[in-house]
C-alpha cells in the first residue's frame, strides 16, 4: 500500500518561532512543530513533508504541489491568512482536505487578524492552542481521511 502523506506548510515569520514574540507564540521552535506533527502522524501511519516560506508565491507553489502529492494538508499561512487571495485561490484549486492552524487566538488580538481569507475554503480551523494546535489538526485531519476511506 502506498505511504500516506501529509503536507505541513507554514508561512512568513514562522521560521522565527521560539525567538519571535514568545509571550504570544511560545518558546517552541519550528523544528519542534515539525517533530510534533511528524510523530503524531507516524503513529497513524502517515509521513509528513514540511515546508516554510516567507514568500507568498512559494506558498502557492507548495499548495499546488500538495494538491498533487498529499493526502491532506495542515497550513498556517501566518500574516498571509489576512491578505492573500492567491493562497485562498490555491487552496480552492486543490482536492485534498486542508486544515488551517493559528498558534495564537487570532480572535482575541487586533481586528485585522479576525478575518481569514483562507478559512472559508479550508475543511477546518484550529486556533489558540499554541503549537499543540498543529497536533490537534493532524489528529482531526487523519480522522477525516480515515472516515472517507470507509
Ligand atoms: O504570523 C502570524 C501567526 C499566526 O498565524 C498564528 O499562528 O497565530 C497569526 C497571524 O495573525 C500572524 O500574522
Amino acid at each position: 500500500m502506498a505511504t500516506k502523506r501529509l503536507f505541513l506548510l507554514n508561512g512568513p515569520n514562522i521560521n522565527l518561532l521560539g525567538k519571535r514574540e514568545p509571550g504570544t507564540y511560545g518558546h517552541a521552535s519550528l523544528d519542534d512543530v515539525v517533530r510534533l506533527v511528524s510523530d503524531t502522524a507516524a503513529e497513524k501511519g502517515y509521513d509528513v513533508v514540511a515546508y516554510q516560506s516567507n514568500h507568498e508565491g512559494d506558498l502557492v507553489d507548495y499548495i499546488q504541489q500538495a494538491g498533487e502529492e498529499a493526502d491532506g494538508i495542515i497550513i498556517n499561512p501566518a500574516a498571509y491568512t489576512h491578505t492573500s487571495v492567491a493562497i485562498r485561490d490555491a487552496i480552492s484549486a486543490i482536492h485534498p482536505p486542508v486544515i488551517e492552524v493559528h498558534i495564537s487566538n487570532v480572535h482575541s488580538r487586533e481586528s485585522f487578524r479576525h478575518q481569514s481569507l483562507s478559512a472559508p475554503v479550508c475543511d477546518g480551523q484550529v486556533v489558540g492552542f499554541g503549537i499543540d494546535g498543529y497536533r490537534l489538526a493532524a489528529l482531526g485531519l487523519i480522522e477525516k481521511l480515515e472516515r472517507r476511506e470507509k
